[in-house]
């Protein structure tokens, strides 16, 4: 048995080129196969048309280790996956992988649509250097986790994309692989299937490296303990501060355009403005929180039933604040009215929030009024978490 620490994978400055036309690509590909007989290759240049889609990235993953790929679409990622998984060769930069390797690339990849699933687990066991008889003796395994027993002895061509992601996902994980490959396909399973493989992971990672891409930031907290974040082919953050790296790709997709959703023209909204104790819009963690709203009634006499939403970088709604205590309060058409929402001790945790405001005239009526992304604010804390909220709490040892 190999010590726990072992490098299960190892990747030194691997670079990967492509040409963005195919006649172009064609005629290089001539050239280099001329240029590599004569021994004189120029792989570290790029010729009109190419570009990097992978540039010089390096990186070791130990057995436990599960490191997270994220990156904008067209980063490299899944170029990145298929160099390790052996299925295209690098321009410069070596890999090296120890002990078995179980690959999820591609939906259906790896499958021979016209053979029955349960002919595929033999494929892919043998491909994975098992016996007949290894393969017999998790053959019900397999077929269990994937569900899919009534379907077996079906061609693969048949399934359903969840069910060949189920089928892919229970080889890769039975075979216990020394390596784990996984790319986005997870994303096709029902949340059933996914929870099933974020507890299979967990039971495989102490014995295997995983390397698993996501553009899902839940998943990618989930189970990663370390995050690569690619941008344009070259490494943006490698480290194990996966919070970091998922603040690094909301970075990159900052949204600053409030939308009006809706407006049956009762409502003027003037301003809204998040503020701290101190006056300006980052806001410690655990400080008190301001929302002043100056809003015009056109055609309401009476104060409206608002709600503010809080939503975090993905735009998931993190928190809401209703005005229970101040709607339907008289007032007058044409007037002007500020508003002030204090909230003490917010305990979101570090980030960037974005405020939706939705107004009804009645607290059970339809929206007279919505918009959303009107403002952002920022909260800065000592620690990065991905979770929404990081509570005050006393802990007594009792
Ligand atoms: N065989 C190929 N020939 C030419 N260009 C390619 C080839 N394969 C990938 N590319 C290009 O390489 C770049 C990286 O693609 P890749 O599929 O690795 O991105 P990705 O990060 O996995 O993206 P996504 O999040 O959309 O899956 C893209 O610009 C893509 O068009």
């Amino acid at each position: 048995m190999e010590p726990n620490n072992d490098i299960l994978v190892k990747v030194e400055g691997l670079s990967k080129k492509f040409c963005k036309d195919l006649k172009t690509s064609l005629w290089y590909g001539v050239q280099d196969l001329f240029a590599a007989v004569r021994g004189n290759a120029n792989e570290r240049q790029l010729r009109p048309k190419e570009f990097w889609a992978v540039k010089d990235v390096s990186f070791e993953l130990r057995r436990g280790e599960c490191l997270g790929l994220i990156g904008h679409n067209g980063a490299g990622k899944s170029t990145l996956l298929k160099i390790l998984n052996g299925l295209i060769n690098p321009d410069a930069g070596s890999v090296t992988i120890k002990g078995k390797v179980g690959a999820l690339i591609e939906l259906g990849a790896g499958f021979n649509p016209i053979l029955s699933g349960r002919e595929n687990i033999y494929n892919n066991g043998a491909i994975l250097g098992f016996t007949r008889k290894e393969i017999d003796t998790k053959l019900d395994a397999i077929i269990d986790f994937a569900e899919i027993r009534e379907f077996i002895d079906m061609p693969v061509q048949h399934y359903s994309s969840g069910m060949k992601v189920r089928l892919g996902f229970a080889i890769a994980a039975q075979m216990e692989p020394d390596v784990l490959i996984i790319d986005e396909v997870l994303a096709v399973g029902d949340l059933g299937f996914v929870l099933k493989c974020f507890k299979t992971i967990d039971q495989l990672l102490p014995n295997t490296a995983v390397i698993f891409v996501s553009h899902s930031m839940v998943m990618i907290s989930r189970i990663c303990n370390d995050i690569m974040l690619l941008n344009h082919g070259e490494v943006q953050y490698c480290g194990k501060n996966v919070s970091k790296g998922i603040e690094l790709y909301y970075k990159t997709f900052a949204n600053k355009e409030g939308n009006v959703v809706f407006d049956d023209g009762s409502i003027e909204l003037i301003s809204c403005q998040v503020i701290s104790e101190g006056g300006n819009d980052i806001i410690n963690w655990n400080e008190n929180l301001m929302i002043k709203l100056h809003f015009r009634m056109l055609n309401l006499d009476k104060m409206p039933f608002i709600k503010v939403f809080i939503f975090d970088k993905e735009e998931r709604p993190v928190a809401l604040i209703p005005n229970y205590d101040m709607y339907n309060q008289e007032t007058s058409i044409a007037s002007n009215i500020n508003v002030s929402v204090n909230i003490s001790n917010i305990q979101l945790t570090m980030g960037v929030y974005s405020i939706a405001i939705e107004m009804h005239e009645d607290n059970n009526k339809n929206p007279i009024y919505r918009q959303n992304n009107i403002c952002t604010f920022s909260v800065s804390a000592e620690h990065d978490y991905w979770p929404a909220f990081c509570l005050d709490a006393t802990w007594v040892v009792n």
